[in-house]
């Protein structure tokens, strides 16, 4: 049986064949719904190719439920979640990222959140995006609420070694990640390793703050890039916007 390929991956290999792209990660337990549902506006009118919605810790349930209805309610960009555990489902959204943490050193990021999310994945009808997920130093909350064991900045074959294995264990997206707030992002020596031995896109996220930073990480091979801290942490609306347009044009080139 040959497997099926949904809406949004097939947007997103659609979409990389002309330009790489921009996914806006908004954490419901640091953004209210309606300003979720002005950022996700503004996004999709400065060029922004998606949505995530999640967070390492609280981004579970109504509240959840709630920014990701006033996303759908103000944009028609995907929202794609970006689940902390199997709490990190709900059933407004259009997709997940169904990701194993393969460096974690606790197999309940690697395969049991997982099992303990399938069926309600499968009920609700949301589009499932295998995706391994790799913590790189310092890792930030993620890292430790992941318990993972960071890949070390300068060593670049770990990366590409679990970004590889990922792929020959079936994932369609492999995803680098400094952790959320990092004070540096991924190295870009690092990213061009892992581009050279992957076949599948590549996503680098993790402390991106300026318009340089994200074009240094797209030049080096990164497919797509998320960024959300320095969103959500702009200050003011009128910044936030500033910041989205800096970020965008230096991805989009
Ligand atoms: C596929 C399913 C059902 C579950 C996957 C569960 C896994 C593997 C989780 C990985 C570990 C983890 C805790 C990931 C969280 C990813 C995430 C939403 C990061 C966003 O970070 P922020 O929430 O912005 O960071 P803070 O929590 O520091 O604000
Ligand atoms: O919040 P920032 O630092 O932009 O990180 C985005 C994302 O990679 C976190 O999971
Ligand atoms: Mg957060």
């Amino acid at each position: 049986m040959k497997p099926k390929i949904g809406k949004v991956e097939s947007y997103i290999h659609e979409k990389l064949e002309r330009e790489k792209l921009h996914f806006v990660l908004l954490d419901p337990d640091d953004v209210d719904p309606e300003t979720a549902g002005k950022i996700a506006e503004m996004s999709e009118e400065i060029g922004v190719d998606a949505i995530m919605i999640g967070g390492s810790t609280g981004a579970e349930g109504e509240v959840l439920d709630g920014v990701v209805r006033a996303i759908k309610e103000s944009s028609s960009l995907p929202t794609i979640l970006f689940p902390g555990s199997h709490g990190g489902i709900s059933k407004y959204a259009d997709a997940i990222f169904f990701m194993s943490l393969l460096n974690s050193t606790n197999p309940f990021f690697i395969t049991g959140a997982q099992a303990l999310g399938a069926f309600q994945v499968k009920r609700y009808g949301i589009e499932p995006i295998p995706m391994a997920y790799l913590i790189v130093e310092p890792g930030e909350t993620v890292g430790w609420v992941g318990d993972a064991k960071p890949i070390p900045r300068h060593k670049p074959k770990i990366a590409a070694a679990y970004a590889l294995a990922g792929q020959y264990l079936g994932m369609r997206l492999v995803y680098l990640e400094a952790g959320s707030g990092a004070p540096q992002p991924v190295p870009p020596e690092m990213i061009a390793v892992v581009k050279k031995v992957i076949d599948v896109p590549l996503i680098v996220g993790g402390g991106i703050r300026t318009g340089e930073q994200a074009r240094a990480a797209v030049k080096a091979g990164a497919d797509i890039i998320v960024t959300g801290t320095a969103i959500e942490k702009a200050g003011s609306m009128d910044k936030a916007e500033e910041k989205l347009e800096e970020l965008n044009r230096g991805i989009k080139g």
